[in-house]
């Protein structure tokens, strides 16, 4: 599979996710602003959501689902990879000395669990009684759980130049790109393919950057939001190893207001097809400055890059970027339904083809107003997933797509 995508909205053909697990249960009120979330969803509820989500993709695409919980236990059948993500997860919390009774006592299937749900000292303790966890409380965790693993989009993100894979900015989702990129590193399927742009050699803490920042706008072109989670240096080493790459010739770094509810730059505008986008326009209009990083030279294996600062709009470089580009609104403008729905990611959906989206149902205004477009929306139930702030997007990480 060649792990690089020149198009947001080619015909999909293969597509990473994840089903909602027990590391959902884990979310309490008191917890979920830290674990992002706005409130504590209904773990089997949310499932079937997802189920329905996934089985459509499957139904009007065939296209083929990888599942993460799959991809990840094959990995761990291999006892190297398996200590080595085992400890990183327990250093994070400083308990790698409960490693060796963790790998001798669980299997395969129970490490997953405990690499994405997380495990508590009580519940190791049940497990292993002579496991020496000193003067922790039972209800601490040893490994905290990743009840942000469906938003798949985050953790990587593809390229026209290869893969980035990321350097989350909250504590709470630190762990998910140590879990895609050992699948991507070490799975047989995609080892051979990953042409890594990112972390670059040697970074031990990179700047961060999470996939729902990146977005293709062409073979040629991608933009990357300076956001909540992205940062200008993270962008630099992106643009320069993208650039160096050859393919990608302009890589466009949008200045968002680092606000929660644009915490990514695919929380405001999203690509449906070779020339329309939809966007959310008061994030639009409130995009602080852009800016064009292109190559300057490359001298004696030295990459050199330029940063120039542009002065038009964000919708002006687009239409330039993307020719006879139509912007559609989300809501078709109304600001109080946009507002609404933009909360619950109108602006995030997921293109399976050419002007064919996948949208939250709940997002009524926006579904019609990309209807009277001529885009064919097909709608997803939307009361559980939507709780964790992300849309159709944030939940699909898009592996392989028809060339544009
Ligand atoms: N690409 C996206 O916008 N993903 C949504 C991530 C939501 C998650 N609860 C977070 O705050 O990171």
């Amino acid at each position: 599979m060649n792990l690089r995508l020149n198009s947001e909205f080619g015909t999909l053909k293969a597509v990473l996710m994840h089903r909602p697990g027990k590391e959902i249960d884990r979310l309490t009120p008191y917890n979920k602003e830290f674990l992002l979330f706005e409130d504590v969803p209904y773990l089997e509820a949310m499932q079937k959501e997802h189920d329905y989500f996934t089985d459509l993709i499957k139904q009007s695409t065939g296209a083929t689902v990888f599942r993460l919980r799959e991809l990840l236990m094959q990995v761990l059948s291999n006892k190297e990879i398996l200590e080595s993500l085992m400890k990183a997860a327990l250093s994070r919390t400083g308990q790698v000395h409960l490693c060796d009774y963790i790998l001798d006592r669980l299997s395969t299937a129970e490490c997953t669990t405990v690499l994405t749900a997380g495990i508590k000292v009580h519940e190791l303790k049940k497990k292993i009684p002579n496991a020496p966890t000193g003067e922790l409380m039972d209800y601490a965790f040893i490994i905290p759980p990743s009840p942000n693993l469906y938003f798949q989009r985050d953790p990587m993100a593809l390229t026209p130049g290869g893969i980035i894979f990321s350097s989350m900015n909250k504590e709470g989702r630190q762990r998910e790109a140590d879990l895609l990129r050992t699948i991507f590193e070490n799975h047989p399927e995609f080892k051979e393919h990953v042409n890594r742009l990112y972390p670059i050699n040697g970074h031990d803490n990179p700047p961060s950057i999470e996939g729902g920042d990146v977005i293709v706008l062409s073979k040629k072109a991608v933009a990357i939001g300076n956001s909540e989670r992205t940062n200008e240096k993270a962008i630099y080493h992106v643009a320069k190893a993208l650039l160096a790459e050859g393919t990608v010739e302009r890589v466009y770094e949008v200045h968002l207001p680092q606000k929660r509810q644009y915490m990514h730059l695919d929380t405001v505008f999203t690509i449906l097809d070779e020339n329309l986008v939809l966007t959310y326009p008061d994030a639009m209009n409130a995009v602080l400055q852009t800016s064009l990083y292109t190559l300057k030279d490359i001298k004696d294996d030295k990459v050199n890059i330029k940063r120039q600062v542009l002065k038009e709009s964000l919708l002006t470089i687009l239409e330039r970027e993307i020719p006879h580009l139509e912007i559609l609104s989300t809501a078709d403008g109304n600001p109080d339904y946009a507002m609404r729905e933009q909360w619950f990611d109108g602006a995030n959906v997921f293109a399976i083809g050419p002007r064919r989206v996948i949208s939250y149902n709940r997002n009524i205004h926006t579904n019609r107003a990309l209807r009277n477009m001529g885009v064919e929306v097909l709608e997803i139930p939307s009361s559980e997933l939507s709780r964790g702030l992300g849309g159709p997007r944030c939940m699909t990480m898009p592996l392989s797509r028809s060339r544009i």
